[in-house]
């Protein structure tokens, strides 16, 4: 077990999963935490590994106050991605589809003024993250969530009433890249950034946040495979090659195929400009806003591009991590 130096970050300069102070935290929660394997977290001391998989302190919490507290309706919609995989452009693609009726108007559709994450709530980093029954009442049907949640780890009623699943990861090295930029956004000044060679080694040990990061795509590949009506597996380099096809693919499986109609009347083209890096990117709400939870909008849009990890990994790195990717998926039919 690793311990480490760096000192609790400060409550208030960071979105409340990454807290590390005791307040906010169940005794339930307290007592299966002194008996979890604990290592050095990437923005805050401590990551604890939950059902196979590492989490922060509060986001321990999130996910046994989801498990106990969550109850599924067989109309919901989860959206579910390993982290920096695009789970912002996912959300706001999905939230477009399943609401294109409700909001005809691209010119004052809600995703112009509010962050992809404000529509799409995280279940164990925003709904319960604060161990209470958060009130759904408002949200209309069908509810659409996200989580990063491994399957393993899924409250029982997403299982049970078998809802819609969209799984979305992306390819292990800009994950990695996209992540250590991410935790060095939010790590406290006070302790400066993590190195990239400490960052490619904890990943690659699987410990990073909701890692290890191949666990977790062959769980929901496995999945997919098993149920595909229920399942759907989605690699972010897949839909930015083409767009088009995996946004048809996307609203099919959620039940809202486009129409001839709508066809013709380029729907399709309208949600994958307004839902683009450029379009989204651009907006005063993600340039200068901030989510709820805390987050600057900004930080969830960098550079949005395939193939960006080779502008800081050295060779020896990319290889070891294809070494690892193909190991870890042999014989599962999945590669990246
Ligand atoms: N609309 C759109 N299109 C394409 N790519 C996009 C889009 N929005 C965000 N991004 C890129 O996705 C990366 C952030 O990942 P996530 O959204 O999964 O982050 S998070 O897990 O929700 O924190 C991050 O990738 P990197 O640029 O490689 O760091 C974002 O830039």
């Amino acid at each position: 077990m690793a311990t480490s130096l760096i000192p609790f970050a400060s409550p208030n300069s960071l979105p409340k999963y990454l807290h590390e102070d005791q307040d906010g935290v169940s005794q339930e929660c307290r007592h299966l935490m002194s008996s979890l394997p604990r290592d050095k977290g990437w923005v805050v001391k401590h990551l604890f590994k939950y059902q196979g998989f590492w989490h922060t302190t509060r986001q321990v919490q999130g996910v046994l106050a989801c498990q106990k507290l969550f109850q599924a309706q067989e109309t919901d919609l989860f959206l579910v991605t390993t982290p920096k995989s695009g789970t912002t452009w996912l959300k706001a693609m999905a939230f477009a589809i399943v609401n294109r009726n409700r909001y005809p108007r691209i010119d004052h559709h809600p995703l112009l003024s509010s962050n992809p994450h404000d529509l799409v709530p995280f279940l164990e980093l925003k709904l319960y993250v604060d161990n209470n029954v958060p009130d759904l009442t408002n949200l209309v049907s069908p509810r659409l969530f996200s989580t990063h949640m491994p399957y393993i780890t899924l409250p029982d009623s997403i299982k049970d009433l078998e809802c819609k699943i969209v799984y979305l990861c992306r390819n292990p090295r800009d994950t990695l890249i996209s992540l250590w930029h991410f935790s060095n956004k939010l790590r406290p000044k006070t302790i400066g950034n993590i190195s990239l060679e400490d960052a490619f080694e904890r990943f690659c040990k699987g410990l990073s946040l909701y890692g290890p990061f191949w666990d977790h795509v062959l769980e929901y590949w496995q999945q997919s495979l098993e149920r595909p009506e229920r399942v759907l597996f989605l690699k972010y380099e897949e839909i930015k090659a083409e767009p088009k096809v995996h946004l048809r693919r996307l609203a099919e499986f959620l039940g809202y195929p486009f129409s001839l109609e709508e066809e013709k009347l380029g729907m399709v083209d309208e949600i994958l400009k307004l839902c683009s890096f450029d379009s989204l990117s651009n907006l005063e709400v993600n340039r200068m806003g901030k989510l709820s939870t805390g987050e600057d909008n900004k930080a969830f849009f960098r550079r949005g591009e395939v193939g960006d990890s080779t502008n800081y990994l050295t060779p020896e790195m990319i290889e070891h991590l294809d070494v690892i990717t193909e190991n870890k998926f042999i014989g599962s039919g999945l590669e990246f």
